[in-house]
């Protein structure tokens, strides 16, 4: 027994060799909840039910929002169970004492009759109150978890960029996304809280009537299952815990055998028969908790229905010796043991219920905070209105350095973007280009320096009018699993019409992609829905391009936006964005292709976030020492001397004609 008590309550961690072979230990995330495991197991069963008026406020503000007058049926129909527990209690020892006195059966009867008539009314309203707490219950709980879910994604999607990158940010948004759903479950678990609540209190109320000697009887037995319930859930939530360390890392081989990313090399290297063998381990492992888990829990079960047994043994004996002795009534016994059985029980169901409702709250709360800390981190609305582009961004002295790191990623920069220019910055791998084009869109604020839009400082800027001016294809721009129409639409949602998005679609070409795809614009780009199309790197840049061209906007930002196109395509491509600029549009364009900016008004050349160089292309070309220049020169090189880089020059009416290098 020792022995067996000892495997099933050893508390050490059990991982398996799989884990620690591919994982180095247990699987955990670093997400906020996990601050919260085993969270409970150290808390006090009484510091748990002290804390329950603050849990359920925050639960009940978010289902007042959600629908009051759910709520208020709920509330109304809970106090009004309480009230018909109470009275049918007392109308059982009316029928009671009714059915013990003295005459024959059918006197008896009859003296009973107008309490077991009432009884019966009292208990019809009772169902008809528990269904109606059922049905607001039905009702609410979806429209909290709805109504918390959105604000939790409005927190998400008004939070500055810089929040969003921030690792304890990024926690807590992982953390929060938990409340939602708790939420929802906390409504359940607070009726059945208020509920068990309402019901002690009206088994308790009816013992005091028929004897306040019943009370402390009423601990007695009440006291133990208590105790048993609250040891059985804390055994709960330690399993919980370790179950799903075990099940996170099964289920990250699963996907990792079954992913379309890995399936080269789960063939070629014959990683798959490698995973499974882990996989099996690891099952097995698992399993073998399992079943520790299950015995454990068995072995608790039976200890504290062996105490409450005991507890109810001594309980009823007391009330047999107060019977016997003549200090009550026999039907004073039998309702008192029928009010000290449904507040026992009601007593058991409650600590289990607070138990849960502290559970769900610690993800609650991490929402709440989530939502007080996304308030703080939104981008501001108002400031200096920016109606329209003005005649130059100016960058003045700006540095920026990403939130956790020490060393800044711009490095009090000056830079122009004149309306109208096609502007290129360069630069070698990490020297802050895409940075730059992030403060230039307005989606980062300068840690020193001022970016100016005309006169307006950014930082006072209504930034809602700045991303009006601007249309960004990034690097790692979204290929949204929607239609391809709604892939261009998405550009600018609100211009929906079949013109606006044909247009966009013959500007870069995806308009010869619709037509080889089985439904045209309305293919849905997304292979793992039933019709989904793939599409390859490059037509998805065909894809954004067109996406930027159907924003209507000033600024046009392109980071790397050639890079996955084949060379024809990229000559295209980049001609393309350029005469963007004939329409007054300024145009700034990130790229390690030198031949596809070389005809740039303004080349910046950025080396570790410094501002090396800057002038068109010939310019720096002149310069012999240009890093420039030795960059250019290199991928020339790299074609051999007698193939210099050759691009379309642009020509005033569109159309391009072939030039060689000036060098
Ligand atoms: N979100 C981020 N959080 C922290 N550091 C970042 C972040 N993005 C970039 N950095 C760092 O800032 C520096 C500049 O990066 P940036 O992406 O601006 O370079 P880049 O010139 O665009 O590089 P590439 O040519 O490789 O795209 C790098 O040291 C990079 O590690």
């Amino acid at each position: 027994m020792k022995r067996l008590l000892k495997r099933v309550w050893k508390t050490e961690q059990t991982v398996s060799e799989s884990e620690v072979a591919l994982f180095g230990g247990a699987l955990r995330y670093d997400f906020g909840w996990v601050r919260h495991e085993y969270a409970r197991l150290d808390t006090k069963f009484g510091q748990a039910a002290l804390m329950v008026p603050t849990l359920v406020g925050s639960t009940l503000r978010l289902a007042w929002q959600a629908d009051r007058r759910a709520l208020l049926t709920i509330g109304i129909a809970e106090v009004g169970q309480s009230i018909t527990q109470a009275a049918g209690l007392l109308v059982t020892n009316q029928v009671i004492q009714a059915l013990l006195k003295d005459g024959d059966n059918a006197s008896r009867l009859h003296a009973a009759l107008p309490a077991l008539i009432v009884g019966c009314i009292i208990a019809v309203v009772g169902t008809v109150l528990a269904c109606l707490s059922t049905a607001g219950t039905g009702r609410l709980e979806p429209k909290v978890e709805r109504l918390a879910t959105e604000q939790f994604l409005e927190g998400a999607a008004r939070a500055e960029l810089e929040a969003i990158e921030d690792g304890e940010f990024r926690t807590l948004l992982d953390s929060a996304y938990f409340g939602a759903q708790s939420s929802r479950t906390m409504i359940g678990v607070c009726v059945a809280v208020v509920n068990g609540v309402f019901s002690l209190i009206a088994a308790a109320g009816v013992v005091t009537v028929l004897s306040p000697v019943l009370l402390p009887l009423l601990l007695l037995i009440a006291l133990p299952r208590g105790w048993g319930a609250m040891h059985v859930a804390r055994r709960r939530y330690a399993s919980r815990m370790q179950w799903i360390e075990h099940e996170r890392a099964k289920r990250l081989v699963n996907n990792l055998i079954t992913a379309r990313e890995s399936a080269t090399e789960i063939r070629v290297h014959q990683v798959g028969p490698f995973l499974l063998d882990h996989f099996h381990e690891m099952g097995q492992t698992a399993e073998a908790e399992q079943t520790r888990l299950a015995d454990g829990r068995a072995v608790t079960e039976l200890i504290a229905a062996a105490m409450a047994g005991l507890a109810s043994a001594a309980t009823f004996a007391g009330l047999g010796a107060l019977w016997l002795t003549g200090h009550m009534s026999a039907a004073t016994v039998a309702t008192a043991a029928l009010a000290i059985r449904t507040g026992s029980a009601s007593l058991g169901a409650l600590v289990d219920n607070i138990l849960r409702l502290h559970e769900e709250s610690l993800y609650v709360r991490d929402l709440d905070h989530f939502r007080d800390e996304a308030e703080r981190r939104a981008i501001p609305t108002g400031g200096q209105p920016v109606s329209d582009f003005p005649d130059q961004v100016t960058f003045e002295n700006v540095s920026f350095t990403y939130p956790e790191r020490d060393t800044p990623a711009l490095h009090e920069v000056n830079l122009t973007f004149p309306r109208g220019a096609v502007i290129a910055l360069v630069g070698a791998n990490g020297s802050g280009k895409s940075t730059a084009v992030k403060l230039l869109a307005g989606l980062h604020r300068p840690t020193a320096g001022r970016i100016l839009w005309g006169q307006t400082d950014l930082v006072e800027a209504d930034r809602v009018d700045i991303f009006r001016h601007v249309a960004a294809l990034d690097q790692g721009f979204q290929r949204w699993p929607f239609t391809l129409r709604t892939n261009i639409q998405i550009g600018q949602p609100e211009r929906n019409a079949d013109d606006d998005i044909t247009r966009a679609a013959a500007y870069s070409g995806a308009d010869k992609l619709a037509a080889a795809l089985p439904r045209g614009l309305g293919t849905l780009l997304a292979r793992q829905f039933r019709g989904g199309q793939e599409l390859s790197g490059g037509q998805w840049q065909t894809v954004g391009q067109a996406r930027l061209r159907h924003r209507q906007a000033s600024l046009v930002i392109a980071d790397e936006p050639t890079s996955a196109l084949d060379p024809e395509a990229e000559i295209e491509s980049f001609e393309r964005i350029r005469r963007l600029a004939d329409e007054g549009k300024t145009v700034v364009l990130v790229s390690h292709r030198m031949a596809g900016v070389q005809h740039a008004d303004i080349i910046y050349v950025l080396d570790e976030g410094h501002l090396v160089e800057s002038g068109s292309h010939q310019e720096l070309m002149a310069r012999p020492d240009s890093p420039y220049r030795r960059m250019y020169l290199m991928q020339a090189n790299q074609y051999g001397s007698t193939a210099p880089l050759v691009l379309p020059t642009p020509s005033a009416n569109g159309e391009s004609h072939a030039a060689s290098t000036p060098d």
